[in-house]
């Protein structure tokens, strides 16, 4: 036994021996053979350190530079890569350091950087990672060498062919879009600082997900999520030193690992094995970069022999689809968050951008057309991966022993290319090398590098970066999308305030996208929330936030309704300028289409089609015609003194008259516009003003383009009521076009006349082209009625019966007037014409309480008005209200004409003869929620 024993303990200590000896070899030996044998060459650098080498001083340096807090000055490199500088600047431009065991040595000669990249002879190999965990991350071609990375270039080479891109621009447009959306949404629920960095992150990681699975997008981001995991776990097990066997040690991060690895190839297998099994049936490849793969994987080996050698296996495709995100994400988010950030530093490259973007794209979708004719854009990505280049070094192996200029190296020698030192060489790029200069690749790579090989941010040779000209589309269109949202939320508003500001035109300063909505709505409810004082003035809670500026800066001044500005003028001579729109550049305001939904016919035409619709609605307004109507306003009046006659009789005699005109009005139009529909007119009343509530709702909030579409509750009733609306309207409209055919006189009504001049129209000048209004144009200007001409009205009603029960005298005029003129008979259309008082006093209340309180116009070309030039794109406000206030123009007491005592009178319901009047609701009703 003892024999045995000393037989083993024998054998243990020569395997020990043997071990230490090659682990001396392999740590201490080969090192100094290897330092021997660059130093008798000339190279400079540091001796060898056990095992670790220059490891730990290099971690150290870059840990102790990334703590300092960073400046913005571009000079990156002391900061990314403080070891590799100080020892370049220590020992010279051909020196090395000490990777763990093994020599570095540093290349920063063009024409020897060259001679690597384009490896003519295939000895300058690809880096191997001697951590088995990293190949879980990278593999494929990026990884592999000689036959096999020939074979797999050429597979994949079609998949990133600029016409196959091409097709990927949508998906790509798709992920920016959201992305936009998504910072729109954030920035108006309030918030406005953002860290793009993960933001751009995801987007780079959904373009892939969306162009190299296309339809399998929810898997392609479900691989996405998981890489990012797998990434973290894997640079924290790569920062230590990698024992071997130690990734089968059961670590929980091991196991996370492991888990990780399975979850992702079990996703692609699925999927490829799908998508083989459908091209196996004759199916059409899809266009994404997985179809197209495996299309070319298809064609390789289709009809040969030994397919298996020539084709990718399944596991050699998964492992391109995990490089796809490992090569393609981070990289490309670097690059375009480093734009994000260096073109906030220097505003004067991004205007360039925007201006290049705006004039190419304007506010649609970038296509790939005007991608390719972004220069300026270009030149930035340039001049970005030449400063901050998303990979700051690439690496080479000798295995042989191979010639690098003068210098032969032996096999077992790194060799590093710092790109990063290349691209801030003030030798090659001049004194102005830390400088953001775009301007210097405008004569493209080769003028700006002098055909020397200094530039090269995606590789160089034959192992060049095979997604360079898609990470190029993906960076120009998320940053196209990126502008030109900020061009529509900042820059332009920015450059209207300042233009106006230049002229004296001043207000409360722009807000990010919400301009003074916020300031205006809180303003607004404050005023209202009060108890009613009608003191001397209604403004300050008719139209308070245009009152307080006004006050504030006087007669011309602007408000910020959200991105866009609004003008307020208010001298008479550029009123009516404006009105007279000589020239035809003061358009109608563009509503949103919500708005629209309730009033989109002549109110908000321009040019010739508002023309035509004049034209052919005028004559069912002429005089004459209105002269026919008359007997259905007095039906309607009758009605409501009938109504009151009985309520009084009952006993009551208090009355909101709110409702009661609300409702008059409603049937003024309803039996005035529809005659003898008179009941579906009704309904249409009933759904119009449900209409209307929702509509104030809506624009009480800023609308985005697409809003519309989300189904809401409140989106979905709107669109049913408009759906209610316009079929009732269609019938109505098809029943008389029929009757006129069939040759029945047109009625009396708005619509009749409407109808008949219509008919006229198209008549006249035949069939051609744009004749005539189409009957959803006319169904538009039914609707309009209603919004026009009820709210509007009842408005003046009930502050003429509010102001004639405050001043008894005139109340008293007017009762004197129609009694002589009226002689108790019913009223005609010719004793209406000679009512001089009450005509007085509904201007006076016109002027007062004027139911529209602000006219608006949209500016669209660049306007002189007077002394001032409006840029296009603004709105042009005309505060009636504040006008029709004005001292200036209307004496000391605009703002008296109603006595001192009204305040008092005003919280007091009132009789007017039998009829009664609660004011309190009629000034809450006229001043808050209609001249909102
Ligand atoms: C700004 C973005 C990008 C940069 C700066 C970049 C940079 C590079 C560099 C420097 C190399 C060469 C490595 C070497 O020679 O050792 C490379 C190779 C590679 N890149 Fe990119 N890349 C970017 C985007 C992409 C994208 C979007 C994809 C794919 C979707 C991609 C896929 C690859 C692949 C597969 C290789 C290996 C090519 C081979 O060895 O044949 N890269 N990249």
């Amino acid at each position: 036994m003892p024999h045995l024993g000393l037989i083993f303990l024998g054998t243990c200590s020569v395997v020990a021996i043997y071990w230490v000896w090659r682990v001396l070899i392999w740590a201490w030996w080969t090192p100094k053979k290897l330092e021997r044998c660059l130093r008798q060459q000339g190279l400079k650098g540091t001796p060898p350190k056990f095992l670790y080498g220059d490891l730990k001083e290099l971690v150290r340096l870059e840990r102790q530079a990334r703590a300092k807090p960073m400046n913005l000055s571009h000079n990156i490199v002391q900061r990314v890569i403080p070891f590799i500088h100080q020892s370049v600047e220590k020992y010279g431009p051909l020196s090395f350091i000490w990777f763990g065991v093994t020599p570095r040595v540093f290349v920063l000669d063009p024409e020897l950087i060259r001679d690597v990249l384009s490896n003519k002879f295939g000895h300058f190999s690809k880096l191997k990672s001697t951590n088995p965990l990293t190949r879980l991350l990278v593999q494929g071609l990026v990884s592999c060498e000689g036959e096999k990375w020939a074979k797999h270039r050429r597979i994949i080479n079609p998949a990133f062919h600029l016409e196959k891109l091409k097709m990927m621009v949508p998906a790509i447009y798709a992920s920016c879009s959201e992305l936009v959306e998504r910072w729109e949404k954030l920035v108006s629920d309030g918030s406005c600082e953002l860290d793009v960095w993960p933001d751009l992150q995801n987007l780079t990681g959904d373009v892939i997900s969306r162009t190299a699975f296309g339809s399998n997008y929810k898997q392609g981001q479900r691989i996405f999520q998981l890489q990012t995991e797998l990434a973290e776990l894997v640079v924290q097990a790569s920062l230590s030193l990698y024992l071997p066997g130690f990734r089968f040690l059961p670590s929980k991060r091991n196991k996370r690992i492991v888990e990780i690895d399975g979850e992702i190839k079990g996703l692609l297998r699925d999927m490829i094995h799908k998508r083989e099994k459908a091209m196996g049936i004759g199916e059409a490849p899809q266009d994404d970069l997985l179809g197209l793969l495996l299309e070319s994987n298809m064609k390789e080996t289709q009809g040969k022999e030994d397919f298996k050698s020539l084709g990718m296996t399944i596991d050699e495709v998964i492992e391109e689809c995990k490089l796809f995100y490992f090569a393609g994400q981070e990289t490309t988010s670097t690059l375009l968050v480093w734009t994000m950030v260096v073109l906030s530093i220097h505003p004067e490259w991004q205007a360039r951008a925007r201006e290049e973007v705006l004039q190419v794209f304007g506010k649609n979708k970038p296509d790939i057309d005007g991608i390719n004719q972004l220069k300026i854009v270009t030149m930035i990505f340039y001049e970005v991966l030449r400063l901050y280049s998303p990979v700051a070094m690439l690496a080479r192996y000798t295995y042989k022993e191979m010639k690098l200029g003068d210098v032969t190296l032996p096999p077992g020698v790194q060799i590093a290319l710092p790109m990063l030192l290349l691209h801030h060489d003030r030798e090659i790029w001049g004194e102005d090398v830390e400088e953001f200069k775009p301007e210097r690749f405008s004569g493209g790579i080769a003028k700006a590098t002098k055909n020397q090989v200094v530039f090269f941010p995606f590789g160089w040779g034959p192992r060049i970066c095979i997604g360079q000209n898609f990470a190029i589309i993906e960076a120009k269109m998320a940053l196209a999308t990126i502008l030109q949202l900020l061009e529509w939320m900042w820059w332009k508003p920015m450059k209207v305030q300042r233009y106006l500001e230049k002229q004296g035109i001043k207000g409360h300063p722009y807000n990010l996208l919400y301009g003074n909505l916020k300031e205006l709505i809180h303003v607004t409810k404050e005023a209202l929330s009060k108890p009613i004082k009608v003191s001397d003035s209604i403004l300050p809670r008719a139209l308070p936030f245009d009152h307080q500026i006004a006050q504030q800066h006087g007669k011309l001044f602007v408000i910020w309704l959200g991105v866009t500005a609004r003008v307020n003028i208010m001298d008479p001579v550029l009123i009516r300028d404006i009105f007279l729109n000589k020239f035809g550049h003061f358009a109608k305001v563009k509503a949103n289409p919500l708005i629209n939904l309730l009033a989109d016919g002549v109110f908000s035409h321009n040019d010739e089609k508002w023309v035509k619709h004049r034209r052919i609605i005028n004559p069912a307004f002429h005089q004459e015609k209105l002269k026919m109507m008359v007997p259905a306003f007095l039906t309607c009046c009758n009605e409501l003194m009938n109504r009151w006659e009985k309520l009084v009789s009952d006993g009551s005699c208090e009355l909101d008259v709110c409702p009661e005109f609300h409702n008059l009005t409603g049937d003024v139009i309803s039996r005035a516009a529809f005659g003898s529909s008179y009941k579906e007119a009704r309904r249409l009343f009933e759904l119009q003003t449900e209409q209307a509530e929702h509509v104030l709702q809506v624009i009480q909030s800023i609308y985005f383009p697409g809003y519309w579409y989300l189904p809401t509750k409140r989106n979905m009733r709107m669109k049913e009521i408009n759906r209610e609306v316009c079929s009732i309207l269609r019938d109505m409209i098809k029943k008389r076009e029929k009757g006129m055919k069939d040759g029945e006189a047109p009625t009396d009504d708005l619509l009749g006349l409407l109808l008949e001049s219509n008919f006229k129209e198209v008549e006249e000048h035949g069939k051609a082209k744009n004749v005539g209004i189409t009957i959803d144009e006319i169904i538009e200007e039914c609707k309009l009625f209603y919004f026009a001409g009820h709210e509007t009205t009842s408005s003046m009603l009930m502050w003429t019966m509010v102001v004639l029960s405050t001043h008894p005298e005139w109340q008293a005029r007017a009762r004197e007037e129609v009694r002589r003129v009226f002689k108790r008979r019913e009223p005609d259309f010719d004793d209406l014409n000679h009512l001089k008082v009450v005509t007085m006093i509904l201007y006076e209340v016109l002027r007062l309480y004027p139911p529209v309180p602000v006219h608006m116009r949209y500016n669209y070309k660049e306007m002189r008005l007077g002394n001032i030039s409006l840029p296009p794109g603004i709105q042009i406000g005309i505060p009636a209200l504040l006008v029709h206030y004005d001292p200036e123009l209307w004496g000391k007491t605009s703002k008296n004409s109603i006595p001192s005592d009204f305040q008092k009178e005003s919280q007091k319901p009132r009789r007017i003869e039998s009829h009664t009047s609660r004011s309190v609701g009629a000034l809450e009703y006229a001043s808050g929620k209609h001249l909102q």
